[in-house]
């Protein structure tokens, strides 16, 4: 198979994992996005646009490019030389799903590019393969939310739309945490109180967000099994996930590997206000700087933009979608 020509651009949400009790198996899609173009070209370039990608590199050792190759050699089609470029509105390792969404925006765009031969199954399996977690990828491939499991094979999936009333209030500290130091703090084993107190827990929350129960929400989102092992390591979590229901949350949790925490709030609700001041004064009480910011579920997976103007850089055809 050959390469076609042209210039691809996807645009994919970031994430949520975990939700609560769905430790590496409950994610659901959040409306902040990367963007990436790419093209082949007589030799290869990579372009970070935009801030907040200090430390991306820029040759072929790049995450995109490298991902990019997987999906050649899986194929079957000759590596061509790549320029590729990238926006992103999603702030990289707080949990927020970046590197999920930098790893299902380059296996998407890369497909698109060779004319789209391998299935949405096999991206989502080969996604899992590299990230290990298939609720954060789930979330960026399929949208909405999604309820999986890896068994170190293969992933499976169910993507659930996500209630209309829900919204989502993230508080995004301003420091990072790799997911790789934050999993090291976890136990290798667990109690099997613990196990339980998760499955159950999950379970509920899962059937309380399918059939719309948003009032099981508080006493179901909650977890045993890696947020209080997580909670030294982000000032004013503990805190935050005892009382945030007292003020207005429906739910709280820490978003992925954290430290972005994550409340569910009724679109509804009148408390939303004071739910920003707890948390932002929670925070400052710590001494810990925060950028608070209200999101949507995102209902779409990553998409292949096919209305665009090939003659404008990535980011003059994207500037009036950024949050920035
Ligand atoms: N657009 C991107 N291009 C290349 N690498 C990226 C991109 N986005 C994220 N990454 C990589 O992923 C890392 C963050 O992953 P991780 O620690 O799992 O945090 P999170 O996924 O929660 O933001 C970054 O430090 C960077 O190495
Ligand atoms: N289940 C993983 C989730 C990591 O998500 P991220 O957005 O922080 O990369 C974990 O909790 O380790």
């Amino acid at each position: 198979m050959g390469i076609q020509g042209g210039k691809v651009r996807v645009k994919v949400p970031g994430s949520t994992a975990n939700l609560g009790p769905g430790f590496d198996t409950l994610g659901m899609a959040l409306d902040l996005y990367t963007w990436i173009e790419m093209s082949t070209a007589a030799q290869t370039s990579i372009h970070l646009l935009g801030s907040g990608m200090e430390g991306i590199p820029t040759d072929k050792s790049n995450l995109i490019y490298k991902v990019a190759q997987m999906v050649f050699d899986k194929a079957g089609v000759t590596h061509p030389e790549l320029e590729i470029s990238m926006y992103s509105d999603i702030p990289l390792t707080r949990g927020l799903g970046s590197s999920a969404a930098a790893i299902v925006g380059a296996l998407a765009c890369a497909n698109a590019l060779i004319g789209s031969p391998l299935s949405d199954d096999t991206l989502f399996q080969m996604s899992t393969a590299l990230e290990h977690h298939p609720d954060n990828v789930g979330a960026s491939l399929f949208g909405g939310l999604v309820v999986a499991f890896w068994d170190g094979e293969r992933a499976e999936y169910i993507r659930v739309e996500p209630n209309e009333q829900l919204e989502v209030l993230v508080a995004i500290p301003h420091f990072q945490l790799s997911t790789e130091k934050a999993r090291h703090v976890l136990p290798r084993e667990q109690s099997l109180t613990n196990a339980v107190f998760n499955v159950g827990h999950s379970s509920v929350l899962v059937a309380a967000l399918c059939t719309g129960r948003l009032d099981m929400i508080p006493r179901a989102m909650k977890d045993a099994l890696h947020q209080p092992y997580r909670a030294p390591l982000v000032p004013g979590l503990a805190h935050i996930l005892a009382e945030a229901t007292n003020h207005g949350a429906l739910g709280v949790a820490l978003s992925g590997a954290g430290p972005t925490m994550l409340t569910l709030v009724d679109r509804s609700s009148s408390r939303k206000a004071e739910l920003e001041q707890f948390l932002q004064g929670t925070l400052q009480a710590e001494g810990i700087e925060a950028t608070l910011m209200w999101l949507n579920p995102a209902s779409h997976g990553v998409q292949v933009l096919t209305h665009f103007d090939e003659g404008c850089t990535l980011f003059e055809n994207i500037k009036g979608d950024v949050r920035t």
